[in-house]
């Protein structure tokens, strides 16, 4: 049951590039691995829990993962690397055979901490992040470009469940409180209106224990036209 995402996610060219390439079953909590086809490397999915993650991180993931058991949620992978079949055809050499996913370019507890999880009837995300000490900002506060990246992401992915391959098109983030570096935030989004191609997406940015509003978003996301891509 957990894994009828999957077929969808295989057949999205742009979540798989910009997860890095999701070929496991969504929902599975297992430590999945992905072996390129070239085999020179083994990628793993980056949303599963890690020794940087806090208790309280921690904590949320295995809410999550239970809600996950009934289908009603998903857990969505995350990888660092494109696989090599969804890169641009031409060989890509020097420093760019070692580009990564920004989201998950960093090594563990260091940068992008996070893991989304899914709801298809409601059309929402959930995203649990903890911002490492290299997305520092002002002194011991998140950088409010990782906190954008971050609402990027969760806009998205939202958008690009709904079985379209969708770039950010419009990004509007009001940041009303800054968030302590380190600490667990809770990032919602949902799909407001679909509007042929464009997708109206909206995000707020709160504390664990919701008493803290940090920040709010709205994005707009385009599927590509096909005559265009
Ligand atoms: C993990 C899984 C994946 C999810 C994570 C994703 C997070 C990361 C996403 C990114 O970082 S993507 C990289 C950053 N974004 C870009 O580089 C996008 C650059 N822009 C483009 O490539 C094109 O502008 C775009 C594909 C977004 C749209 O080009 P199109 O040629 O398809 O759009 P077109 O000009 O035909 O306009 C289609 C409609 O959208 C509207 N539109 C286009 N751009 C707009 C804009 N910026 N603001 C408001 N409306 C806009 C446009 O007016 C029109 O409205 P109508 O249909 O009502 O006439």
């Amino acid at each position: 049951m957990l894994r009828s995402c999957a077929p969808r996610l295989r057949t999205l060219g742009a979540l798989r590039g910009l997860t890095g390439g999701a070929r496991p079953a969504v929902g599975d909590a297992g430590p999945a691995l992905r072996l390129f086809s070239s085999e020179k490397f083994i990628d793993k999915d980056r949303s599963l829990p890690n020794p940087s993650w806090s208790k309280e991180i921690r904590l949320l993931f295995d809410q999550f993962m239970k809600k996950c058991e009934d289908g009603s949620w998903k857990r969505v992978p995350s990888y660092r690397y494109i696989s090599p079949q969804d890169s641009k055809p031409t060989k890509e050499e020097g420093q760019m055979s070692r580009a990564r996913i920004f989201s998950r370019s960093y090594d563990d507890g260091l940068g992008f901490e996070f893991v989304m999880f899914h709801n298809d009837v409601e059309k929402r995300t959930v995203c649990f992040f903890q911002g490492g000490p290299h997305l520092q900002g002002p002194s011991g506060l998140l950088h409010g470009g990782a906190l954008a990246t971050m609402i990027d992401v969760t806009g998205g992915v939202t958008a690009v469940m709904t079985g379209e391959f969708v770039m950010t098109a419009n990004l509007n983030i009001n940041f009303k409180r800054p968030i302590p570096l380190g600490s667990v935030i809770v990032i919602n989004s949902q799909i407001d209106k679909v509007e042929g191609r464009k997708f109206f997406v909206s995000c707020d940015v709160q504390s664990v224990d919701e008493k803290t509003l940090y920040s709010n978003a709205t994005g707009l996301f385009i599927s590509l036209d096909p005559e265009k891509k």
